[in-house]
């Protein structure tokens, strides 16, 4: 077994606002994302999301199945995004090959029984991905930047000037429940998601990359009149739960994959909070 994903139960926001700075890490950030010859993640409660990292090094590996889906292969009930956050590289999918430039997407849809993922000729090959649970199977289909809906927002002038490359969303891909996308900083902006945002319909989940080795992000969560902070680094993820908002502030800029599943495929299905009302 080269696949360990852990489970994480739910929280309630009530209990959260007793969380210390570590049991807020505990419950919420996923630090080791990438591990050599590895696949790790977390199997999260929030909407059955799974939040993980593919890392072949020395040998391609199979997408296994795991415990907690009580299932012959990890795809029969599920459907899978992946992002390619290093070196160009392979992925294999029932026989199928899709090359995947950095920063390009792959969408899976349920039903696939055989994905392999290989190491990069040119690099390391870090998959970052993201599942949830898929009522049907649509078409497995690649995601390059160039397909990719772009919005531009923010401004120099308040530190969030980004473009946000919607990858899969249903414009662009079929999905059951996956929407998935790219925040890209331009340098001198630092905020991402200002003004934040809740989405009751969607728990979210931010991964954090781009960043040196010197950088950090501090990431901003709970519900919007009584938030948290948790101190991220490059290639770590966070969960967000549908009461939370989700927006980051670094020491330069950066890039981010957000992932969400829940009741709905409206992007713009957003609640948004002014900032002079946060707490
Ligand atoms: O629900 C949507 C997500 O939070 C992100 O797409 C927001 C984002 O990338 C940004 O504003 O920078
Ligand atoms: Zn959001």
């Amino acid at each position: 077994m080269h696949t360990n994903i852990v489970t994480r139960y739910g929280s309630h926001p009530d209990d959260v606002k007793n969380y210390d700075t570590q049991k807020l890490r505990d419950h919420f950030l996923i630090e080791d994302i990438f591990q050599d010859d590895k696949i790790t993640g977390v199997y999260s409660m929030f909407d059955r999301y799974i939040v993980g990292g593919i890392a072949p090094v020395s040998k391609a590996l199979e997408l296994e199945t795991v415990e907690q889906l009580k299932a012959e292969h990890f795809l029969d009930r599920r459907e899978l995004g992946i992002i390619n956050v290093g070196g160009s590289t392979k992925v294999t999918v029932d026989g199928t090959d899709y090359q995947l430039g950095t920063k390009e997407a792959l969408y899976i849809g349920s039903g696939a029984k055989e994905v392999v993922f290989h190491p990069s000729t040119e690099g390391q090959a870090y998959l970052y991905f993201n599942s949830a649970p898929a009522h049907t199977s649509f078409p497995t289909k690649k995601v390059g930047l160039d397909d990719a809906e772009k919005v531009e927002l923010g401004s120099m002038e308040e530190s969030n000037h980004r473009v946000i490359n919607k990858l899969i969303v249903n414009s662009v891909v079929e999905s059951c429940q996956l929407q998935m996308g790219m925040t890209q900083l331009k340098p001198g902006s630092v905020w991402n998601t200002m003004p934040a945002h809740t989405h009751d319909r969607r728990m979210e989940a931010y991964f954090y990359f781009d960043l040196a080795e010197t950088a950090a992000v501090c990431h901003y969560m709970g519900q919007p009149q009584e938030t948290r902070h948790i101190w991220m680094k490059n290639h770590q993820a966070v969960l967000s739960p549908a009461w939370s908002i989700h927006s980051g502030s670094g020491t330069s800029n950066y890039t981010f994959i957000w992932g969400m599943a829940g009741e709905n495929l409206d992007y713009g299905d957003m609640d948004k909070v002014a900032p002079t009302d946060l707490r």
